[in-house]
């Protein structure tokens, strides 16, 4: 890997490589390592290291992904920065008749810039400053769609039960809408901004949102959150309802997009009906902890674990289309202690939200993951043709039987519902 792909791919010298950096290992590394990709890289010669990539992260077209250089002003800002900054190439079969259709694409994790304790104004301007620098490293290195994370203006605070949090609820229009509307037009980008939505036309209802901005800057359109959970200290259901928008997909400049937030990627019926709707690409903007969804998580999605089996990976292969799947970073501390009623001793934080964001592709490759502790930035060109090539290749449209599922479904719904069980005639024989 040349030393510039090194310096914005992840290099074995980083100082946050460093095994003997306490502070890095206490703060969710894997034995002072960014990734288990970094540890696999520092740990095993460059063929077998090459050996496990190709089984952990597959082959697009019969090869590894390749990094690709950004500019220099990306990988500077990386560097002053202290985020961590990938970049791959998804590529297709060349076609006879379409042409390429290439799309930049990027994802952002970050924890918070300001203690809980501060005022709430100071946190959330805070945040606008970090990200800023990151989103301009984006717009300089060509990114057509960029993606946040879940309810990226705010703590994480869904935990505390404290209603003083939904403060930092905005209109789809308000203010960080604005902020990122301008950075949208200024770099031709779109722009996903998951966030907490304060319905003011609708009694100022609370939702958890994604506002999808377009290029030049205008608001296409906004999806709320579908599934919400009742799971650890994840009392989400105190602030938000389940969404009413259904399962969008946005028509932009650069492609169909659709956004499935966090506990969403638990439901494979709600990545199936963003695909029945035409996506190419589902965002999955999370907000998930080791303590949670650790033994979820190498099912679920990216594991810097233990495996790359990933529900976000497997939503990519069985709908195909590619997946962008973010966590946030950080371990967030609150003012108050709180319980999940768990019989658990109460205590002021969620655990640590692991980031190790990573985008997944239709033919089943995916790219490593982001840090596990820094902010990050990962980008990937996305040939879309892709998508069809895999769909005519393994027709799961085509043999998906949707008639039997809808007839199931439909009694499943009724209250008389009877399961389909067919019993041994001999247990109960050998019960008389
Ligand atoms: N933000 C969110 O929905 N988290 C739920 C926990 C999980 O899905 O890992």
């Amino acid at each position: 890997m040349a030393e510039k792909d090194r310096a914005q791919n992840g290099s074995m010298d980083d100082k946050n490589e460093d095994p003997t950096n306490m502070a890095a290992a206490s703060n969710g590394s894997i034995c002072g390592f960014e990734s288990l990709h970094h540890l696999l890289r520092s740990s095993l010669s460059p063929h077998l290291f090459q050996e496990v990539s190709r089984l952990l992260l597959g082959f697009n077209c019969g090869k590894p992904l390749d990094p690709i250089t950004l500019p220099s002003p990306a990988i500077s800002l990386s560097s002053s920065h202290n985020f961590d900054l990938q970049a791959y190439r998804f590529q297709a079969q060349k076609e006879s008749i379409r042409d390429p259709r290439i799309v930049r694409v990027g994802l952002i994790q970050n924890s918070i810039a300001l203690a809980t304790t501060t005022p709430f104004a100071d946190q959330k301007r805070a945040i606008f400053q970090k990200l800023k620098p990151i989103i301009e490293a984006a717009g300089s290195s060509g990114v057509n769609i960029l993606c946040l994370q879940e309810a990226w203006t705010m703590p994480f605070a869904f935990c505390t039960r404290e209603k003083h949090w939904c403060e930092f609820a905005e209109p789809v229009d308000g203010e960080s809408t604005q902020f990122l509307q301008d950075l949208a037009r200024t770099y031709n980008m779109v722009i996903v901004s998951p966030m907490l939505e304060r319905d003011v036309a609708h009694g100022e209802t609370i939702w958890n949102t994604a506002v999808i901005i377009g290029n030049q800057g205008n608001i296409i359109g906004k999806h709320r959150k579908n599934h919400i959970p009742r799971v650890g200290d994840f009392n989400e259901s105190t602030y938000y309802m389940e969404g009413n928008t259904g399962h969008p997909v946005f028509e932009t400049a650069f492609g169909k997009i659709a956004v499935n937030i966090c506990y969403g990627r638990h439901h494979p019926l709600n990545w199936m009906a963003f695909g029945l709707n035409g996506a190419e690409i589902v965002f999955n903007p999370s907000a998930t902890v080791g303590e949670l969804s650790e033994p979820m998580w190498p099912i679920e999605v990216f594991s810097d674990r233990v495996l790359y089996i990933s529900q976000a990976r497997n939503a990519a292969i069985a709908n195909s289309y590619f997946v962008g799947s973010l966590n946030r970073v950080g371990t967030e501390t609150f003012p108050n202690p709180f319980t999940s009623g768990d019989g658990k001793p109460q205590h002021k934080d969620f655990g640590h939200f692991y980031g190790s964001s990573h985008f997944s592709a239709p033919d089943a490759s995916c790219t490593p993951s982001l840090s596990r502790y820094r902010d990050g930035l990962m980008v990937a060109d996305m040939d879309l043709n892709l998508c069809r090539q895999v769909k005519d290749k393994w027709g799961f449209r085509m043999t998906a039987r949707y008639e039997l599922y809808e007839d199931l479904l439909a009694r499943y719904l009724k209250s008389d519902f009877q399961p389909q069980i067919i019993s041994d005639p001999l247990l109960r024989k050998n019960a008389a």
